[in-house]
């Protein structure tokens, strides 16, 4: 799954994607890192961790205007993950007001201390103490915020004892409005060097860096946080909101378990979506008026669990044709009248099904376009001195050619190409020709996939029929089993240390501001199936888009047209 349009709404890379050619001039030490393809196109090695250190350092500056020292060995922090987890915390204090001055705690703030540094330089009115149990990572954090001339707003303390914020807390009256952490993931080296992995997921794409000291911890991140929720039962409202972030999904359900034994009334859990890289938030407090904010990632989800809209095709529709057939139709109704595209087709015995894109709305008013068009044919005919038959709309024609179509296959002679030599049918004629020839081989076989009898009806003698049908697959953008939104980033393994920034990821593999645009262009995403079970039906199942009665609104048009090429068979056979 494309993960960037889950991506939080403020982070700056959901829409803007680094530049590395650019990026490469500007910091010299990146540049060393960069290779460029036949294209000129410029990637980075995100398995080398010396190109992601610089890589994060470079947007760090470019972006935020942090200067960031690293150490040569150790985390490198992903600048789009942190955002997500600074963002969701925004938003859990937006009640609050912009304005008021909120203070939090980062545990285990790391070398970078990435989180107070961008957090301070995101929210004019925050303040941190940033705590590191680390002794390097204590001095680099301390490095940075003077670096950054923020001394008074991020106070770097070394953590004294194993607890996480008891020690901390103890005796101190100050109430702090929340804290985060980015916890060791890890119980043990195995588990960090993932020798016990236990499913089946594809290796991780990029590199560890994190130290053992900074990837693991007794009991991994399940153990470090439940102490975190047991050292809360005791501060209780000395911090407003308790946050963690967890790299395995897999601990939520436990973490949960812990919230609920301890009766904390109120918590949350959200996602932190990337490239292909997905970490997992969660968030609790003793004060009941905290109201989280909603997943975007969980709303999403719950949209897409709603059940498809069926339709179960009349049988005057269907008559004897077979599944092939009549998806073709609908195909083509959704593709050449009303504009939607195919991504990705794919088949089984008894159902066909495509994943269709809208780039605008072809699909409303079309009584009010068919009447507009109509007055104006009227016009052109009185106008006109040949006195020549009224062009028909498009829709018109191409519903005409799949119901001729329909009746070729029926062999109804009254619609014969032959005898409706119409200037229309003749150019299409002449359109399914071109095509044919022009053909490439790539194409025919996309074609085979999409429609395996293709080479038969090539053959066939009824050359009109054959023509019919190749035109109905002509020009059709079908790229099988593939999706259109590519995917930006490598990612794959639950490991915070593993990850990169998706739009630093994506740059590798598939990136291309073509994703984005594309992103950005469409209006309805929907799943078409056509089955046959003990009917033939259709299914259109959401994907995503502007406004979800936009599918309901291109099935009442497949509905009506099915309805109008009914009336039209039965008063033909009167
Ligand atoms: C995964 S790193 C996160 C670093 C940084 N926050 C980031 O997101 O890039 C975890 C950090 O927590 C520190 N740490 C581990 N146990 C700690 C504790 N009990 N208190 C404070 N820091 C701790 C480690 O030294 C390490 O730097």
């Amino acid at each position: 799954m494309a993960l960037n349009k889950f991506m939080h709404p403020r982070n700056v890379y959901k829409k803007k994607k680094p530049d590395f050619k650019q990026l490469a001039m500007k910091y010299p030490n990146l540049q060393k890192h960069m290779f460029t393809d036949l294209t000129g196109k410029a990637f980075i090695d995100f398995k080398n961790a010396s190109s992601m250190r610089e890589l994060s350092i470079a947007l760090l500056k470019d972006d935020f205007g942090l200067d960031v020292t690293l150490p040569p060995e150790g985390l490198v922090p992903t600048v789009s993950l942190r955002l997500n987890y600074i963002h969701w915390i925004e938003d859990i204090l937006e009640p609050l007001g912009r304005g008021t001055n909120i203070k939090g705690i980062d545990i285990g703030t790391g070398a970078s201390c990435v989180y107070p540094l961008l957090g301070c330089k995101l929210n004019p009115s925050w303040s941190f103490l940033a705590v590191e149990k680390c002794d390097t990572n204590t001095q680099y954090a301390e490095k940075n915020v003077s670096a950054n001339k923020m001394e008074d707003r991020i106070k770097v303390r070394k953590q004294q004892d194993d607890s996480i914020l008891l020690h901390l807390l103890h005796d101190t009256d100050t109430v702090y409005d929340f804290c985060m952490c980015n916890p060791p993931f890890f119980a043990d080296h195995s588990e960090a060097q993932g020798t016990s992995r236990k499913d089946d997921r594809a290796e991780p794409s990029s590199v560890s860096m994190a130290t053992p000291s900074e990837s693991i911890t007794e009991g991994g991140e399940i153990g470090f946080v439940k102490n975190m929720i047991q050292e809360s039962m005791e501060l209780k409202s000395k911090v407003r909101v308790y946050t963690s972030m967890v790299g395995k999904k897999s601990s939520l359900p436990k973490l949960k378990e812990e919230i609920r034994r301890l009766e904390i009334p109120n918590f949350t859990t959200t996602e932190f979506c990337q490239g292909k890289t997905m970490r997992w938030g969660i968030a609790w407090s003793f004060d009941s008026s905290v109201i989280f904010p909603k997943s975007l990632f969980q709303a999403a989800r719950k949209e897409k669990d709603r059940p498809p809209l069926q339709y179960t095709l009349p049988s005057e529709f269907v008559g004897d044709l077979d599944l092939q057939t009549i998806a073709k139709q609908i195909y083509f109704i959704l593709k050449e009248e009303l504009k939607i595209s195919c991504d990705s087709s794919s088949e089984s015995e008894d159902c066909l099904m495509f994943e269709m894109t809208a780039k605008e709305n072809t699909w409303s008013h079309q009584r009010r376009k068919r009447r507009a068009k109509k007055m104006v044919d009227t016009e052109t005919r009185k106008e006109s001195p040949t006195n020549d038959p009224p062009e028909r709309s498009n829709s018109d024609i191409d519903f005409e050619k799949t119901s001729h179509y329909k009746d070729k296959i029926r062999g109804n002679p009254t619609t014969d190409l032959g005898k409706k030599k119409t200037s229309e049918v003749k150019s299409m004629k002449r359109k399914y020709q071109t095509f044919d020839r022009e053909n490439s081989q790539e194409e025919d076989s996309k074609r085979r996939r999409f429609c395996p009898d293709i080479e038969k009806l090539r053959q066939s003698p009824d050359r009109n029929a054959e023509e019919e049908n190749i035109e109905m697959l002509e020009g059709d953008t079908i790229s099988v089993g593939q999706s259109d939104v590519q995917d930006c980033s490598m990612g794959g393994k639950d490991k915070e240390t593993e990850g990169c920034t998706a739009t630093e990821q994506s740059q590798k593999t598939s990136y291309s501001d073509s994703v984005d645009k594309k992103e950005k262009e469409y209006i309805l995403k929907f799943k078409l199936t056509v089955k046959k079970l003990e009917q033939f039906a259709i299914e259109m199942a959401w994907i995503d888009g502007q406004n979800r009665e936009f599918m309901h609104q291109v099935l009442q048009y497949l509905k009506n047209k099915v309805k109008s090429n009914n009336n039209k068979q039965s008063s033909e056979q009167k």
